[in-house]
C-alpha cells in the first residue's frame, strides 16, 4: 500500500529504479508543497506559489536523477522534442490547485509518471494532506468494496452533466471531490468505485494516476471505451473511466447508449 510521508525529507533511494524514483520525487514534491502552505499565503498567491514551488523543483531533481529523459508538466513548456524520445516523464506538480489553496482540504495531489516506448510504465500519485504516496513500486491492493451501492467520484467544482442519469442507471451515488488523482485513488482506497469525467483534461492530470490504477488491477480507458494514450501531439485528454472491472460493462454500456456531451 501507500508509505507514510516522512516529516523530514528523505534522500533519494540510491541506485533507484523508475518506480521507486516516481514515488521519491511525488513524495518529496509534496513534502515541499505542505511547507508552502504553511507561508501564510492565500488564494491566488497560495495557488501560484505551490504550482511553482513543486514544478521547480521535479525539474531540478529529474535533471539531476534522469538527465537523458525528457518531461511534460502542466507549468512548463511543451517541449516537442518528447515526441522523439523512448522515455518522457508526465507530470503535475499540483493537482487539485484550487483545493490546495482552501486548507485544511486533502483533496489535492503531486503527479509523476513515465511514459516509455508508448505507455505508462511507472507512476506515482502523492496525497501529501493524507500523508500517503501511492505508486507502482508498490502496487496498491484494492480492497472488497464496502458499500453495496457504487460510488462514483465526480469533479467538486465541474462535475459533467451526464453523470446523474449514469449515477441514477448504477443505482449508486456522487461523492464530489477535487483533484483528477484524489479522485483516482479514491477509488484504489475503496473510498469510490468509479471516477468518471469528461469535457476537458490533459495528459498529466491522468497520467500518474492511470499508471497506479492500472497496477492495482483497476479498468481504465476513454469514456467511449478506446485505450488512454499518452505522450501525444496534442495533450489535450478529455475522458476518462477509472473503475472497478466489475463495474466496467454497465458504465462503459450506459455511456455508449446515452451519451456524454
Ligand atoms: N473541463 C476541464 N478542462 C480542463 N481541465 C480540467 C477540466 N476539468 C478538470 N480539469 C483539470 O483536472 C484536474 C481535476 O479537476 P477537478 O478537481 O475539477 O476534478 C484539475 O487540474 P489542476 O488542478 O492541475 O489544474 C483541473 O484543471
Ligand atoms: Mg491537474
Amino acid at each position: 500500500m501507500g508509505e507514510r510521508c516522512p516529516l523530514r525529507r528523505r534522500p533519494a533511494p540510491a541506485g533507484a529504479d523508475d518506480h521507486a524514483l516516481a514515488a521519491w520525487l511525488a513524495e518529496t514534491a509534496g513534502h515541499r508543497l505542505l511547507q508552502v502552505r504553511e507561508e501564510g499565503l492565500e488564494g491566488r498567491e497560495l495557488k501560484d506559489a505551490g504550482d511553482r514551488a513543486a514544478h521547480e523543483l521535479l525539474m531540478e531533481l529529474l535533471a539531476e536523477h534522469r538527465p537523458g529523459d525528457a518531461v511534460l508538466s502542466e507549468e512548463g513548456k511543451d517541449d516537442k522534442v518528447r515526441l522523439e524520445r523512448d522515455r518522457v516523464w508526465i507530470v503535475d506538480p499540483l493537482d487539485g490547485t484550487r483545493e490546495f489553496s482552501e486548507p485544511p482540504r486533502e483533496d489535492w495531489a503531486v503527479h509523476v509518471a513515465l511514459w516509455q516506448d508508448g505507455d505508462l510504465t511507472a507512476g506515482a500519485v502523492a496525497l501529501p494532506a493524507v500523508g500517503r504516496t501511492y505508486s507502482t513500486a508498490d502496487a496498491p491492493v484494492v480492497p472488497p468494496a464496502s458499500a453495496e451501492r457504487p460510488r462514483i467520484a465526480v469533479s467538486r467544482s465541474r462535475p459533467p452533466a451526464f453523470t446523474d442519469g449514469l449515477v441514477a442507471a448504477l443505482g449508486g451515488e456522487t461523492v464530489a471531490m477535487g483533484s483528477a488523482g484524489f479522485k483516482v485513488i479514491s477509488v484504489v482506497r475503496d473510498v469510490t468505485d468509479a471516477y468518471v469525467h469528461a469535457g476537458g483534461q490533459y495528459e498529466w492530470d491522468s497520467a500518474a494516476p492511470v499508471a497506479v490504477a492500472r497496477a492495482a488491477g483497476l479498468f481504465t480507458s476513454r469514456i467511449d471505451g478506446s485505450p488512454l494514450r499518452y505522450n501525444q501531439d496534442d495533450v489535450y485528454l478529455p475522458d476518462l473511466i477509472v473503475c472497478r472491472p466489475e463495474l466496467s460493462e454497465q458504465i462503459l454500456a450506459h455511456l455508449a447508449e446515452h451519451g456524454w456531451e
